[in-house]
């Protein structure tokens, strides 16, 4: 067993990994314009370069060390997940080509396997565990070649070494990439990527030597999968492969290239953010890697027993205390961490050292950047930490209380000014959310809803609708960025959004629709709007984090108390359902939305805060039914992603985020139809939760599983409205009358015409007006024939 040797000192105060996109989006800008032909690759490679080496001088300037492997280097193209399966040389058959005869796979095709090209669709994307950041799902089969031809990191060691930093290498951890990865088409059913193990650690230990050789003493194996029970494959199975793994990773010898004769390998990390690694602790001590870094937000200290009553030895390996939150964007309270890591402290480890829980590629550059944001008030401001903030917490960490008196005192200030300023706990907000009756939560039976609304808007069998937005077209945007420069003002900005509403409103009578959509023009997104809108949110400037490949979003920050000041969509719905006879839908976000996808407050249960906005939901959903809007759909796309990663969580997550809905929703009366619409859920999981929310209609994804899912929910005694999307907006492909038809008539072997809405995957703002008048044109139509057979 190897223990931590003299070559290797430990980090003792790091970061799990930095934000990658630059803090003006410097890589998003370089990769999009690469991909737009306006760059050669060779362009793009020295802008990353630059990129990369401003990363490390200012990690080094910020007070991480730069001789005991402090500095992660986890640059990354597109996503940490496709960088290993590219390093491994995985690629799906359809892209078989773009692997060379010796593996490698050029960074032409590392984008091809990201974006896809013609027929040949892209990697799926899915979420990284209980996050909003969304991975690329290697494909591996029985069949998969799987060998280690090189990896961008090895480079990236040299180029940290010209700068005199020591970097510690960041990769994603073979257990994780393998419970991330999903079964290759025509894998026998039996089949589970984790079957491969042993190639894809043999690919791994190549990996390490090659590291080791280009001078990296540590190396970070990202294990965050082993916070998480839900897998496919039994939590024993995971930890055999974890013992498998790592066992033979760490039996080869740690040291310099140069020890001796065997292949010698950095120091090994293990981390994992997100959540307890629980048991799994045991094979990692078992296997002898020198070091684990353990997620102390989320996640506990291990205890000091095994389950089978022995006690667990520590003295062998160093465990570095994850005590700053990598996924959230609050000042530390110093005081707490330091004791947490006394805990750690407790069990005799070999050494221990400080770092955040997750990497910070969740959160924002720095809190620098926002001086002077007139939505971000100073007093909150004063609250936060973003990445440069949290390595300086980290610092003072390592440093201690005698060490950093200054900063733990001003955390202590922090904490005080927090917990006692205006707003974060407003009387009048908590009575209300304290006093709520059941029958807050409950609507009349179904049966009678049915009636009552099926008299009311006579609609047809099938009826046809679309998820909310229209195209944001460029003059919307321009509009926006006029009205923020200050060259438009409010009114003329108000006057073209309502121009935009009319053109939508006026299409969409056109193509026939049944209910309406005012088209959302006004919305930058459909979270930062709400919180823009209502109290108890602020909104960054720069505040962007990666969301997938070169995407980024803006997280709001709900800090306080939170309440409606106004109404908020009301005159948007009442415009649009004034210049037209047919039904118009209202269309907001739900709470368990709205809080997935901003940054919230760390001072109170979720569902608590989930319900402060439910309340102020429901205010928005009286004023729209007064206001004679009599559909309203309440988006929850988030719920399945706050989905916790163990099991025994799940309930608990169920009953609140299921609640706040049912509190926003349940005001009205009988005849408002409530809608809502959920997207990228892996339904099935949270099935019974989508019952639970009691909406009158439901829309889903669905088109890319040719509604497979069906059967299933008419099994399940489903009888409410539901809507599985026809064709996917993710592409501007158009899909054909017939094709449309045919998955209606599919969805009405499993659901009656009278259930059965008819509507796309989701809403269209990121598509053209071309392809969605032909897309909608083709909708409707099929609707029409499928309808007309059935009187007929
Ligand atoms: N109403 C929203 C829209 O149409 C729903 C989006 S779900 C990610 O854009
Ligand atoms: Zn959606």
């Amino acid at each position: 067993m190897s223990a931590t040797t003299q070559h290797h000192e430990l980090p003792t105060a790091t970061i799990l990994g930095y934000p990658r996109i630059g803090p003006r989006r410097e890589l998003k800008k370089a990769v999009e314009s690469h991909w737009a032909g306006r760059t050669t690759e060779a362009e793009l490679e020295q802008a990353a370069a630059e990129l990369r080496r401003r990363t490390l001088t200012h990690l080094r300037d910020l007070g991480l060390a730069v001789e005991d492997s402090s500095i992660p280097l986890d640059f990354s193209y597109y996503d940490q997940v496709h960088d290993v399966a590219v390093a491994l040389g995985v690629v799906p058959e359809r892209f078989a080509d773009l692997r060379a005869a010796d593996g490698t796979i050029d960074l032409a095709g590392y984008f091809t396997l990201a974006r896809g090209e013609g027929d040949r669709v892209p990697l799926e994307m899915t979420k990284w565990l209980d996050s909003n950041y969304h991975y690329l799902v290697p494909e591996i089969g029985p069949a998969t070649a799987i060998s280690y031809a090189g990896s961008r990191r090895v480079q990236e060691v040299r180029e940290a070494a010209d700068l005199g930093i020591t970097g510690r290498p960041v990769l994603i951890g073979p257990v994780t990439l393998l419970l991330l990865a999903k079964a290759a088409d025509g894998s026998p059913e039996d089949f589970s990527p984790l079957d491969r193990l042993d190639d894809v650690v043999a690919a791994y230990a190549a990996l390490l030597a090659d590291l080791r050789s280009a001078g990296a003493s540590w190396v970070q194996l990202d294990e965050p999968a082993l916070t998480s029970d839900t897998w496919a494959t039994p939590t024993a199975e995971v930890a055999s492969a974890v013992a498998r793994a790592y066992g033979v990773l760490a039996s080869a010898p740690v040291g310099a290239a140069s020890d001796d004769g065997d292949a010698a390998r950095p120091a090994i990390l293990v981390t994992a953010g997100y959540g307890s690694l629980g048991d799994a602790v045991d094979p990692l001590l078992a296997a002898g890697v020198e070091a684990i870094a353990l997620d102390l937000v989320k996640g506990a200290v291990p205890a000091t027993r095994a389950p089978d009553g022995g006690a667990r030895d520590f003295s062998h390996v160093a465990l570095v205390g994850g005590v700053v939150d990598g996924h959230n964007v609050w000042r530390t309270d110093l005081d707490r961490a330091a004791g947490r890591l006394e805990e750690l402290g407790a069990l005799g480890a070999a050494a221990t050292g400080v770092t955040t829980s997750t990497s910070l590629f969740h959160v924002p550059h720095t809190v620098a950047d926002e001086a002077g944001n007139p939505e971000l008030p100073a007093a909150v401001a004063g609250w936060l930490a973003f990445a440069d903030e949290k390595v300086g917490e980290v610092l003072a960490l390592a440093a201690g209380p005698d060490g950093a008196a200054e900063v733990f005192a001003a955390s202590r200030a922090v904490v005080a000014d927090r917990a006692a300023a205006p707003g974060v706990r407003r009387g009048q907000v908590r009575e209300r959310a304290a006093g709520l009756p059941a029958s807050a939560f409950t609507r009349e039976a179904y049966a009678e809803r049915q009636a009552a609304q099926d008299a009311v808007l006579d609609l047809p069998a099938l009826p046809t609708t679309t998820i909310g937005s229209f195209p944001q077209t460029g003059e919307l945007r321009r509009a926006r960025a006029e009205l923020r420069a200050g060259t438009l003002d409010e009114a003329a900005y108000a006057e073209a959004m309502r121009a935009e509403v009319a053109r939508v409103i006026a299409l969409q009578e056109e193509l026939g629709l049944d209910v309406l959509v005012h088209g959302e023009p006004e919305r930058n997104d459909m979270v930062q709007y709400f919180a823009e809108n209502l109290d108890g949110f602020a909104v960054t400037q720069h505040g962007w984090v990666q969301s997938y490949g070169s995407r980024c979003t803006r997280p709001s920050i709900l800090w306080g108390d939170v309440s409606r000041p106004a109404p908020i969509t009301v005159p948007w719905a009442t415009y649009a359902s004034s210049l037209t006879s047919a039904p118009v839908k209202g269309m907001l976000t739900g709470p368990v939305t709205i809080l997935a996808w901003s940054f919230v407050r760390d001072d109170q249960g979720l569902g608590e805060t989930a319900n402060q906005v439910a309340l102020a939901l429901r205010d928005e959903i009286a004023d729209l039914e007064a206001a004679g809007i009599g559909i309203i759909q309440v988006d929850e796309p988030a719920l399945r992603e706050l989905l916790p990663l163990r099991r025994a969580d799940h309930e608990a997550y169920l009953d609140w985020s299921v609640a706040s809905f049912r509190l926003a929703t349940s005001g009205v009366g009988v005849t408002t139809q409530i809608h809502t619409h959920l997207c990228y859920s892996e339904f099935e999981e949270v099935f019974g939760a989508i019952d639970g929310l009691d909406a009158d209609v439901t829309s889903i994804e669905a088109a890319r599983s040719r509604m497979e899912i069906l059967p299933a929910v008419a099994e399940a005694g489903f009888e409410r409205g539901i809507g599985p999307g026809v064709y996917d907006i993710h592409s501007p492909r158009v899909p054909s009358q017939e094709e449309v038809v045919e998955l209606l008539r599919g969805a009405l072997t499993s659901v009656g015409p009278r259930t059965l809405w008819v509507n796309p995957d989701c809403g269209l703002k990121t598509r053209g007006y071309d392809e969605t008048t032909r897309s909608l044109t083709n909708l409707v139509a099929a609707a029409r024939e499928v309808r007309g057979s059935l009187v007929g």
